[in-house]
């Protein structure tokens, strides 16, 4: 391990905060988003499939609750490297003690954390200041046919989004209420 990484435990199993250690000098700092090795001892299994970079212009904005079905599900990375959100996982996995509970992280260009979110669970944010920047590490490619997704308004998911919701994509506005039989997923 190199130390360039602190795990904090969340109530949620496997999924972890991240903290990157900066190596600062005169010039300013270096911080390692993703290290393979590091990772893996954390949770991360194999190769890192695609690195994503998105922007959101407003805040208010919400992006999610996105996921991919098996066999296609992902371990994810999530970082923002301009303004401030509020990061939120949902816990997807059948059959786990904490199903539907959600765990939410501020993560910003100044405190240097990342969300860690193993396979099984729903991945949303709101957007706490305008022209967020994010860099996703994704374990699996983005495979359209097996996208899916919760609504973040949801009531059963109990997200208490700081901020007016707005800007949500038609897609992510129709995901329809979950319903009482609803399982989840393989994990
Ligand atoms: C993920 C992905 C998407 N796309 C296309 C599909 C759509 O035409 C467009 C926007 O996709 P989407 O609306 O799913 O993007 P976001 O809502 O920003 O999703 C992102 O934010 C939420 C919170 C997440 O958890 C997702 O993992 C992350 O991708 O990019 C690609 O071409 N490649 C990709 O890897």
């Amino acid at each position: 391990m190199s130390g360039r990484f602190e795990a904090v435990t969340t109530p949620l199993h496997g999924l972890l905060v991240l903290t990157r250690r900066k190596m600062a000098d005169e010039r300013g700092f270096l911080s390692r988003l993703f290290c393979e090795d590091d990772l893996a001892a954390f949770g991360w299994q194999g190769r890192v499939a695609q690195l994503n970079e998105t922007g959101t212009t407003f805040k208010g904005t919400v992006r999610g609750m996105h996921f991919q079905c098996p066999p296609h599900a992902e371990i994810k990375l999530v970082t923002c490297t301009r303004g401030r959100i509020l990061d939120v996982a949902v816990d997807i996995r059948e059959d786990s003690p904490t199903f539907l509970q959600h765990f939410a992280v501020e993560l910003s260009e100044d405190n240097a954390c990342s969300l860690l979110i193993p396979q099984g669970f729903a991945h949303g944010f709101q957007a706490l200041t305008d022209e967020v920047r994010m860099i996703y590490a994704h374990s699996h490619p983005h495979t359209a046919a097996a996208e899916s997704g919760l609504n973040p308004q949801d009531p059963a998911l109990g997200i208490d989004w700081p901020l007016r919701v707005i800007n949500l994509s038609p897609r992510d506005a129709a995901h329809p209420w979950l319903s009482p039989d609803y399982r989840g997923v393989a994990a």
